[in-house]
């Protein structure tokens, strides 16, 4: 329908993931400018060793920063990275005791944008878990305890803006992908949601069908009744076509008069059902306004989706299967062969 799923949002709108490139470029060359920064305070003191070790780490974060400027580093490479910094301030830990600690919440924050919502969970909670026995072993308890309470607050907080982030992206996408008039998905957002479809269907090996719905004649009942009152059948129509659609069929005003729908996981035949009902919710209540009561028909063009094809010929079957319907008379149903 007009709600949009999370990964509906994950198309071209993601600004999270935006957001997560441009701190993840600042994260790798951020570490890799503090590691050789305490690269060279540990050579001051003429630890030739560690301070070549810290060296090459640095070295590592500034050549993944650069290798990974365009695109977000594959998840592996951030685990490696992740369980690199632990460790490096674990080891500090043991050597510089409570000082160590400074460092655990940048790391803990760092994981917020490093890791996709699938293994966040996991890998903040083994970071703390690990940061939290490294504190017990290294601080008395009384300090102990507080700074692992501290941590949980910080991962709580973050917890909460990445939720408010999402339902913000949701209702920024909401608002800039809705036609105003209709409440559908705007006509920009077809390819995407078309190439979507497939990309899912083909993924889950499953059907999935599209229609092509067009106002009869609308030329007519603007021109007669006006271009307000053609205004209210197409809102009134799109309100038709929603209260037959499912849950997770998306409908798209794709053309001033025109809707397309996306039947995910739905053959031709039981898509030809549902695009039946919707044709008939549309014929068989006249539109009214104010006194004016008028009956528009609408036509329909229905074509599954075949494997191999690309998303523009699958548009194209459903739009020559409209056509033949338009030819033929209008006000009725045609599934492309
Ligand atoms: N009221 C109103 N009319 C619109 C809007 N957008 C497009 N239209 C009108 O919708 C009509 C679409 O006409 P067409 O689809 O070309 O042809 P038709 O008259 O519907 O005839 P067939 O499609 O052949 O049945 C045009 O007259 C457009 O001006 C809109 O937002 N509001």
């Amino acid at each position: 329908m007009n709600q949009f799923s999370a990964s509906q949002v994950s198309g071209s709108f993601d600004l999270w993931q935006h957001f997560r490139l441009l701190a993840m470029r600042a994260i790798y060359f951020g570490s890799g400018v503090v590691i050789a920064g305490t690269a060279i305070y540990t050579a001051a003191q003429s630890n030739w060793a560690a301070a070549a070790a810290l060296l090459c780490v640095a070295l590592g974060f500034a050549l993944i920063g650069y290798l990974y400027r365009n695109e977000l580093a594959p998840q592996w490479i951030n685990f490696l990275v992740i369980c690199c910094l632990g460790t490096l301030v674990s080891v500090s830990m043991k050597s510089a005791g409570i000082l160590g600690v400074y460092w655990m919440y940048p790391i803990l924050a760092m994981v917020f944008f490093m890791f996709d919502k699938t293994i966040f969970v996991l890998v903040i909670m083994l970071i703390y878990a690990l940061f939290a026995a490294v504190i017990y072993q290294v601080l008395p308890f009384d300090y102990a305890w507080r700074v692992a309470i501290s941590m949980l607050v910080l991962i709580g907080v973050g917890a909460a803006f990445l939720i408010m982030m999402a339902s913000m992206q949701r209702r920024l996408f909401s608002a800039a992908a809705t036609d105003s008039l209709t409440g559908c998905i705007k006509r920009e957002y077809l390819s995407e949601m078309a190439q979507q479809a497939l990309t899912k269907a083909e993924r889950a090996k499953q059907p999935v069908s599209l229609v092509q719905i067009d106002m009869d004649s609308f030329q007519t009942v603007n021109d007669r009744y006006g271009y307000l009152f053609g205004d209210k059948v197409l809102e009134e129509a799109a309100k038709r076509i929603r209260s037959v659609a499912r849950a997770t069929d998306t409908v798209i005003r794709s053309n001033g008069a025109e809707f397309v729908v996306i039947f995910p996981n739905t053959t031709g035949k039981d898509a030809a059902e549902l695009a039946t009902a919707m044709l008939d919710r549309i014929r068989h209540d006249p539109f009214a306004v104010k006194s004016l009561t008028v009956t528009v028909t609408a036509s329909g063009g229905l074509a599954e989706f075949k494997p191999g094809h690309h998303w523009g010929e699958w548009l194209g079957a459903a739009d020559s299967a409209l056509y033949q319907a338009k030819s033929q008379g209008r006000n009725r149903l045609k599934l492309a062969q």
